[in-house]
């Protein structure tokens, strides 16, 4: 963890999809009168395509690439600023250590387990194209258990976990400006 005199202003929320970074995110901000930009809609807005649109028209590095590029020019610009990435960033190229490093900046990983998030994002999964095509809840948990392990490598090295299973995003805004 960073140690630092000076005072954060910035968040950054972190972890596997659907464990809520995004909705989360915009309801921290909202508490805490800061801005909130989520990394998947910064980049659907510049681009003028759909993130399924991109990686399907354009394949993953293009999007991963373009990612990194977009997660840059987030963290430079950011004051008082709630960051919601998208489930993937910490994990590719040294985006983590961007992240660890940017001044003034806290990361936080939304952790949720396996069934958690095979039960959330089940009934949403057409609206992720790494998990679109996957054809019953089985098949969805047993590609998050492996996924999320290799993931959890680059979430865990986030300043602070929360676990959010069970929680409203009410709650979990507590938690996190109650963090020390
Ligand atoms: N704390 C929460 N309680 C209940 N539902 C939630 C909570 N956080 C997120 N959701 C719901 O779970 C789904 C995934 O949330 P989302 O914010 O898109 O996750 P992420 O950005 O991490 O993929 C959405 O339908 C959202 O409304
Ligand atoms: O986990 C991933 O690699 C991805 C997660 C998505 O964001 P959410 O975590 O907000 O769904 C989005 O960036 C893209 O579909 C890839
Ligand atoms: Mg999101």
């Amino acid at each position: 963890m960073k140690i630092s005199k000076e005072p954060i202003s910035n968040i950054v929320l972190l972890g596997y999809m659907g464990s809520g970074k995004t909705t989360v995110g915009q309801e921290l901000a909202l508490q805490m009168s800061w801005r909130h930009l989520d990394l998947d809609d910064y980049i659907e807005s510049k681009k003028k395509m759909t993130i399924s649109q991109i990686i399907e028209s354009k394949g993953i590095l293009f999007f991963r690439k373009l990612e990194q590029t977009c997660l840059i020019e987030l963290l430079e610009g950011a004051e008082q600023t709630v960051i919601s990435l998208g489930g993937g960033t910490p994990c590719y190229y040294d985006n983590m250590k961007l992240i660890i490093e940017a001044p003034h900046t806290r990361s936080i990983y939304l952790r949720a387990n396996v069934p958690f998030l095979t039960y959330r994002l089940f009934p949403e999964k057409a609206h992720r194209p790494l998990i679109a095509a996957t054809t019953s809840e089985e098949n969805l948990a047993e590609f998050i258990g492996k996924h999320l392990l290799e993931r959890s490598v680059f979430y865990n090295q986030a300043d602070f976990t929360i676990d959010v299973q069970g929680k409203s995003p009410e709650l979990l805004v507590r938690e996190i400006t109650g963090l020390g």
